[in-house]
C-alpha cells in the first residue's frame, strides 16, 4: 500500500498518461468520479489504477517517478493469481463436482486472453461540503467476474449485504483477505455461491483521513461460456469476456464511443 500511495500522491498530470480511455482495455488509471459503480449515484470518491495483463507494452509510470512500482505490482499480482486458484479449487471441492472445472477456466489470469484485474484503489480525504447528494466512497454493486480477494487499510467503510439484504460492516480483520463471490460465480453454480453487494460509505464529518485498498479481481478466461454447473439451465449460457463488457458499459458508459 505504501507504493501504491506513491503513485496516487502524484499530481493528476503525471496520471494522465495512464488513464484508462476504453473498456475495451481494463488497464490504467482512472481518475475520481469516473467510476459509478452504483449508476444510480455520482461517481465514487476514489481513484484507481488497474492492472490486467503483464504483457512487456503496457504502460507503466517510468521507474524514476515511483521507483519499483511495476514490479511490486506484477509479483502481488502473480500472488493473487496463486490465491485465487487455490480458493476456486476448495469452492469446487466443496461443491463435490470436478475439482479443476473453475481453475481449468481461469488458465490465462496475466495474459491477454483473461480480464482478471489487480486493481489499487485510493478514497482521497473527503471534504463533506464539496460532497454531492447521493455520494459514496464506492456506490452499492456486486464485482463481474468469479471471486475477489480484497485487501483493506484499516480505516473502515466497507459494507457488505447479508442475506437478509441488510448492509453490515466489513472491517479488516488483520491477516485475513477478504473474498467476495462475484456474479459470474453466482450465475456458474446456479445461487450455490450467491453475489455479494457492497459499497464503502463516506467517513464520518470532520474525519479526513484517506482509505487505501487492494482487489484481485479474478475473472474466467475471455471465451469460456459459463454454463450453470449442476447441469441446470437456471442461468442462460455467456461468454465470460461479453458478460463483463457489458457490465463495465453500465459502470462507467461506453467510453469506446467517446475516446
Ligand atoms: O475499496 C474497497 O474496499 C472496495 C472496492 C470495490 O468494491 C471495487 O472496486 O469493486
Ligand atoms: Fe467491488
Amino acid at each position: 500500500m505504501e507504493i501504491s500511495k506513491k503513485f496516487f500522491l502524484l499530481p493528476a498530470e503525471a496520471k494522465t498518461p495512464f488513464s484508462r480511455t476504453r473498456n475495451t482495455d481494463v488497464h490504467g488509471w482512472l481518475a475520481p468520479e469516473i467510476e459509478r459503480l452504483n449508476p444510480s449515484r455520482p461517481g465514487g470518491l476514489k481513484e484507481s489504477f488497474n492492472i490486467t495483463s503483464l504483457h512487456p507494452d503496457a504502460a507503466w509510470p517510468a521507474e524514476d517517478v515511483v521507483p519499483g512500482f511495476r514490479q511490486t505490482i506484477e509479483s502481488f499480482f502473480m500472488r493473487c493469481k496463486d490465491l485465487s486458484l487455490r480458493v476456486l479449487r476448495v469452492m469446487a471441492l466443496s461443491l463435490d463436482i470436478d475439482v479443476d472445472i473453475f481453475v481449468n477456466s481461469h488458465k490465462g489470469i496475466g495474459s491477454d486472453l483473461n480480464k482478471s484485474t489487480l486493481r489499487i484503489l485510493h478514497y482521497p480525504p473527503v471534504r463533506h461540503e464539496m460532497v454531492k447528494e447521493g455520494q459514496l466512497r464506492c456506490g452499492e454493486h456486486s464485482d463481474y467476474g468469479s471471486i475477489t480477494l480484497l485487501f483493506q487499510d484499516s480505516k473502515g467503510g466497507l459494507q457488505v449485504m447479508n442475506r437478509s439484504g441488510e448492509y453490515i460492516d466489513a472491517p479488516a480483520i488483520p491477516g485475513t483477505v477478504l473474498i467476495n463471490i462475484a456474479d459470474l460465480m453466482q450465475r456458474w453454480t446456479s445461487d450455490v455461491f450467491m453475489s455479494a453487494k457492497h459499497r464503502v460509505l463516506l467517513p464520518p464529518p470532520g474525519d479526513v483521513s484517506t482509505r487505501q485498498s487492494v482487489a484481485f479481481f479474478a475473472h474466467p478466461d475471455d471465451d469460456v461460456t459459463i454454463t450453470c454447473c449442476d447441469g441446470s439451465n437456471k442461468y442462460p449460457p455467456v461468454k465470460s469476456w461479453a458478460y463483463s463488457l457489458e457490465r463495465f458499459n453500465d459502470s462507467y458508459g461506453k467510453m469506446e464511443t467517446t475516446s
